[in-house]
């Protein structure tokens, strides 16, 4: 189907909400930039111009319409109007910049028919608040200009053209979405819309997620481990904080200096890109296993009931009556991710600034919550062991200052799929999008300060690995030994945890924290299971 723009009667501009459009006569391309001249006008004096980092997609104009469409994207985060998608109408393509985002044909991931759906899910409390205003100016003009209209009923039929959106309504709502997907794609199942009486049978599914990593881990816990079901194909929007998933799966398209914290090319950009012309590939995740009596204690609403729901009542043992405790706190034995799982300063930090007192502080409480760990510089009890690639033996990270002896203190331990946790915090340097390499980054006891420099380095795109520094041995009359930080790629790590106090018995796997019991352990692998696919940029397959 080609991704025309649709004529309307009523109207001989292209049919794109309200939204009006620019008509250039010239149009030249300099310095990054489309600059542009109406009729009558100087192209040596432009009206107007648009960054080549701003352009989303060019359709061909509507028949009868000479020229091509160019949208862009302009952001002002804390105007009245946050996003601005504009239309420029140039008479001709040229090469340079326009060629590359020309969409010619309709995408596959996009064509709704009655075996493949389209689901947009705007998480109205991700980041800022700011994925409703997202939708309404960007995204439904940008899928009402590729002939794609919205609508809001669960029971409406699946006809071709017409998508799904629904906003959330409570933490749990992407979570009941993902559970009521049920079997996408097997015989007999449910429509989307999860009213249970599958008079849609779709056999595909995309879902376009305004949201930040909370709804993708959200989508990863509900939808299950169905194995004959095709799992359904996730386009991510970054409207999060952190977005760790799409800045890592984005990373190659940034620049160095991005990378390491510059402004410039606008990842909702990227986002927009990749719905519109990127490639669905199978979403690498891990599965983190913990010891009998480990508890959730701090978890988004959505996880929360999938574990208590995968267990009737959530205390583990079918009993219909759990105490207070085991509601607030159910047992746990695994949980599925897609980012991070860590012990140590991590773990402890995502915990500690979850309370009533620093989340009043918006997004400083990070940084009390850091302060006030660092001052203690806990040498966080405990022994690591890891199964390096193709090995089938565990191995124990070893100290430095003793022959085969294990390392007892840690202050950060953290395996990740993924390389970077916020687009400017780069944990993982050698993560390439997609190549599923389970890595470790890890460094023994050390005070406040040298936790903050190894964090500083992340921060310079990801100098910390490497870093070394020497330390004094706690035995052997105080010798002076080389340390620094750990960086190993693993196939699973095992983190026995060796806690009296269970405020440092705390492991946070995609920012739901969980209790180990002291002497303790949570074990974290590959897995193997399919839940979800993602859209990527072609050029990282
Ligand atoms: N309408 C709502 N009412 C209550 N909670 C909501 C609502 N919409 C979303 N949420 C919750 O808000 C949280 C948003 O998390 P999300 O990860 O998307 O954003 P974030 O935490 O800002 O970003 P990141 O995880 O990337 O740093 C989720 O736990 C989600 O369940």
């Amino acid at each position: 189907m080609a991704a025309q723009v649709p004529r309307t009667a009523a109207d001989s501009q292209p049919a794109l909400g309200t939204a009006p459009y620019d008509h250039a006569h010239h149009v030249k391309y300099q310095d990054g930039e489309l600059v542009w001249a109406a009729q009558g006008g100087d192209i040596e004096q432009p009206q107007g111009r648009v960054k080549r980092d701003d352009i989303v997609v060019v359709l061909k104009a509507p028949e009868g319409t000479p020229g091509y469409l160019i949208y862009s994207l302009a952001e002002a985060p804390e105007g009245e109007q946050p996003f601005k998608l504009s239309v420029l109408l140039a008479p001709q393509l040229l090469e340079e910049p326009l060629a590359e985002f020309l969409l010619a044909d309709m995408p596959a991931h996009l064509a709704v028919q009655a075996s493949h759906l389209l689901h947009v899910i705007v998480s109205t409390r991700s980041g800022t608040g700011q994925a409703t205003a997202f939708f309404d100016h960007v995204l439904r003009p940008l899928l009402a200009a590729l002939g794609l209209e919205a609508h809001t009923e669960p029971d409406h039929p699946a006809v071709p053209g017409s998508y799904r959106v629904s906003a959330t309504q409570s933490p749990r709502t992407v979570r009941d979405f993902a559970r009521s997907l049920g079997a996408v794609g097997t015989s007999g199942a449910t429509s989307v819309s999860g009213n249970g009486k599958g008079s849609n049978v779709p056999a595909a599914l995309t879902i376009v997620l305004l949201s930040g990593d909370g709804g993708v881990i959200d989508l990863l816990n509900g939808v299950g481990s169905s194995s004959s079901a095709a799992p359904p194909t996730v386009a991510l929007l970054p409207l999060g904080t952190g977005n760790a998933l799409f800045h890592s799966l984005h990373k190659p398209l940034y620049s160095a200096a991005e990378v390491a914290g510059a402004s410039g090319q606008s990842p909702l950009v990227l986002g927009l890109r990749t719905l519109l012309r990127g490639a669905s590939a199978p979403l690498p995740t891990f599965r983190a296993s913990f010891s009998p009596g480990s508890r959730l204690v701090a978890a988004p609403e959505g996880i929360k009931a999938a574990v208590v729901a995968e267990d009737g009542d959530g205390d583990g043992d079918g009993d219909a009556h759990a105490s207070d405790d085991e509601h607030d706190h159910p047992p746990i034995d695994h949980l599925v991710g897609a980012i991070v799982a860590s012990y140590g300063f991590h773990a402890s930090l995502v915990w500690a600034s979850d309370t009533t007192a620093y989340r009043a502080h918006g997004a400083k409480r990070f940084g009390m919550a850091a302060a006030e760990l660092l001052k203690e510089a806990h040498a966080y009890a405990a022994t690591v062991a890891v199964r390096r690639p193709g090995s089938t033996e565990e191995e124990l990270l070893l100290a430095p200052d003793s022959l085969n002896k294990p390392r007892k203190e840690f202050t950060y331990v953290l395996a990740t799929l993924v390389s970077s946790l916020e687009r400017a915090f780069t944990i993982s340097p050698a993560s390439r999008p997609l190549d599923g390499q389970l890595r470790l980054v890890h460094f023994g006891a050390v005070d406040g300060e040298r936790t903050m420099d190894v964090m500083r380095a992340a921060y310079r795109g990801g100098e910390h690995v490497g870093m070394r520094w020497t330390t004094q041995t706690q035995s052997d009359g105080g010798k002076e030994i080389e340390d620094g930080v750990g960086y190993d790629a693993v196939d699973e790590v095992r983190v026995t945890v060796q806690e009296p106090d269970p405020r440092w018995r705390k492991v946070c796997i995609d920012g739901t924290i969980v209790e180990l019991e002291d002497g303790g352990w949570m074990a974290v692998a590959r897995s193997a299971e399919q839940r979800l696919r993602v859209l990527v940029d072609p050029s990282v397959l």
